[in-house]
């Protein structure tokens, strides 16, 4: 037998060496110096950051901070996308990666004219074509409508739904081939307290159940707690990579909002300084 240790082999009878520890999941997202240009302006400046598994990561700042950009840039729908930006262990936009990425943007992307089930049909035959392939789809159609809980809407017309049961559609079309990744842009907005509610207890069923990973965007602070990670964003650059607890110790603050406002205030306050010293 090959010994490839510099120890001596183990005398019989000695105490068993411990197994060598497995070595940490490889993050869901890992961004380094990443840089997105739009039009004339740098709108994400070298970001650094990493997204774990299976955990639901809130991606949280101001309207037009970056979020949208950032969440295209890892789907691979974004264009002057510079640095490292890799996604489930491929670079970002990898063709591999569509099937096991599902992304909902702002605009629900369903079809008025027809129902729920047939949105979810429709999207089902391109992920999964081929009349073999029929009955697992009609599951998948049938346990994605059950997921966002549309059953009972399953033969309404997608046109005559209201904004948050649209979003659902939206939502159960991702859903449909069983991604590894969810890519959620502000999933909850202008929804009542009580689906929003819903809709998180959803995410995290997902995350715990399927071992799914989440991203999640809103600019709602009070979603943040709601999240295993949060990536705070102002500007284009990220504030704060932590857990919702880490966050409030190390600020010394209540809420996540209130964190955040500390965080944006010395990011102010650390500007003016570098402007001075210009
Ligand atoms: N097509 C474009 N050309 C140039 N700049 C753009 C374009 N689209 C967006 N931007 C700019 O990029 C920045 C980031 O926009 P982005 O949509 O990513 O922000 P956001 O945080 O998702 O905002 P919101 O919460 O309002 O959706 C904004 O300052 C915006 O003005």
């Amino acid at each position: 037998m090959m010994n490839y240790s510099s120890r001596p082999p183990d005398e019989p009878g000695a105490p068993e060496a411990p197994a060598p520890a497995a070595p940490p999941p490889a993050p869901a997202v890992r961004a380094e110096d990443l840089t997105v240009v739009r039009g004339p302006r740098t709108v994400l400046h070298a970001l650094d950051f990493t997204v774990p598994r299976g955990r639901i990561t809130g991606l949280l700042g101001p309207s037009g901070c970056g979020k949208s950009t950032l969440m295209r840039a890892i789907v691979g729908t974004q264009a002057k996308v510079t640095g490292t930006l890799d996604v489930l262990g491929r670079p970002a936009g990898h063709p591999t990666l569509r099937t096991r990425i599902g992304y909902v943007t702002q605009a629900p992307s369903v079809f008025d004219d027809l129902t729920v089930r047939q949105n979810l049909d429709y999207f089902a035959a391109i992920l999964d074509p081929g009349r073999p392939a029929a009955e697992r789809r009609h599951e998948n159609v049938t346990r994605a409508i059950g997921d966002v809980d549309l059953t009972t809407h399953a033969d309404a017309l997608a046109g005559n739904l209201s904004g948050g049961q649209r979003s659902r559609v939206s939502l159960a079309v991702a859903l449909l081939g069983g991604p590894e990744l969810l890519v959620l842009d502000e999933p909850t907005v202008g929804l009542d307290p009580v689906l929003r509610r819903d809709l998180w207890h959803l995410f995290h069923s997902i995350a715990a159940d399927r071992g799914a990973t989440l991203l999640v965007s809103s600019h709602v602070m009070d979603e943040a707690e709601r999240c295993h990670r949060l990536l705070l964003m102002r500007e284009g650059r990220i504030l704060a990579d932590d857990t919702p607890d880490a966050l409030r110790t190390r600020t010394d603050s209540e809420t996540v909002e209130a964190a955040f406002l500390r965080l944006v205030d010395e990011a102010i306050a650390a500007d003016r300084t570098k402007e001075r010293t210009r």
